[in-house]
């Protein structure tokens, strides 16, 4: 056990040294604190504090190399933090043994940027995957799965709008339609947390919307936490709740999108600081 972290209870979260970090309320389901990941010399976070609560849509923007994807992988637990404390749906992720890291990635469902389907296998499969942690032994072809999986899985590809290609070789649908069946297996996996590393960085304009829209509803229908890296400003915009900007691995931005002007979000991708920024100095379109 890490000797710099006590937990004392569901609700309070506390890192040695430092009396005002209580943290997760009733539901806070998703929180770090200081937390720092460095890969040898590289410092990728530094000191990074998030928060987001059941029914919360947080999109992480920021410049290559800003953190993002990191950040994603220490909520679980695919990278070790160096410092800090991370807590998502209840457990101490970097307090965890791998046995609880197992049943904790059941709980986390992860959209990739290149969705990651089984191209051989029909949509219908490959949803179903998303329910095997549920099984005690693997299965061969959809119609091994139980009838009410089957019958769960099929609703789910109804949900994303694709029922009726069910049969179909997921090698064959364009990319923004496997990004909608890899969402639905990540719903088959009944999960209370969503994190999606660029889920739309392979799509156009059209379907990026359409997958952030769904997204965007999963999370309000199955009270979902959902933590998203973009690079579309407009995107993150139109369908957050909350946006998060990190520069050189340290959070610089957290605040409700309505709150936020356009201008202000694309500062997160300038290279000079907005903070370091002379008073005089033009702020850029709003
Ligand atoms: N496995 C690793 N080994 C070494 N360095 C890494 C590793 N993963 C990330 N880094 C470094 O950590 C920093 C943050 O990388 P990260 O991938 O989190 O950035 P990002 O904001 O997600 O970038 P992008 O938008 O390009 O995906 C970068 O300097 C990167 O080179």
């Amino acid at each position: 056990m890490n000797s710099d972290h006590t937990v004392a209870g569901d609700e309070d979260l506390t890192v040695a040294g430092d009396e005002d970090l209580t943290v997760a309320g009733d539901d806070v389901v998703v929180s770090a604190r200081r937390v720092t990941k460095k890969f040898g010399d590289t410092v990728a976070l530094d000191g990074v504090d998030l928060e987001v609560h059941r029914s919360e849509l947080v999109v992480l923007l920021g410049l290559s190399g800003s953190g993002k994807s990191t950040l994603l992988r220490c909520l679980n637990g695919l990278h070790s933090v160096t410092e800090g404390a991370v807590e998502v749906a209840g457990t101490r992720v970097d307090l965890a043994s791998r046995a609880e890291l197992r049943m904790l990635r059941r709980e986390v469902g992860f959209v990739f940027q290149h969705f990651n389907l089984v191209g051989r296998l029909s949509c219908l499969e490959n949803v179903l995957v998303g329910g095997l942690g549920r099984l005690r032994l693997p299965r061969y072809g959809a119609a091994t799965y139980p009838k009410r999986m089957r019958t769960e899985a099929l609703d789910h590809l109804d949900r994303v709008g694709l029922a009726d290609l069910a049969d179909r070789r997921a090698d064959t649908l364009s990319g923004g339609q496997q990004q909608r069946v890899a969402i639905a297996r990540t719903l088959m996996q009944r999960p209370t947390v969503l994190l999606a590393d660029e889920p739309v960085a392979s799509l156009d304009p059209e379907n990026a919307g359409v997958v952030m829209d769904l997204l965007f509803r999963v999370c309000m229908e199955d009270k979902l936490t959902v933590v998203c890296t973009l690079h579309q400003v407009d995107l993150a915009l139109g369908w957050a709740h909350r946006i998060v900007g990190l520069r050189g691995g340290r959070k610089v931005l957290d605040r409700p999108a309505v709150e936020l002007s356009r201008g202000e979000a694309m500062d997160i991708y300038r290279r000079v600081d907005p903070a370091a920024r002379p008073a005089s100095a033009p702020t850029g379109p709003s």
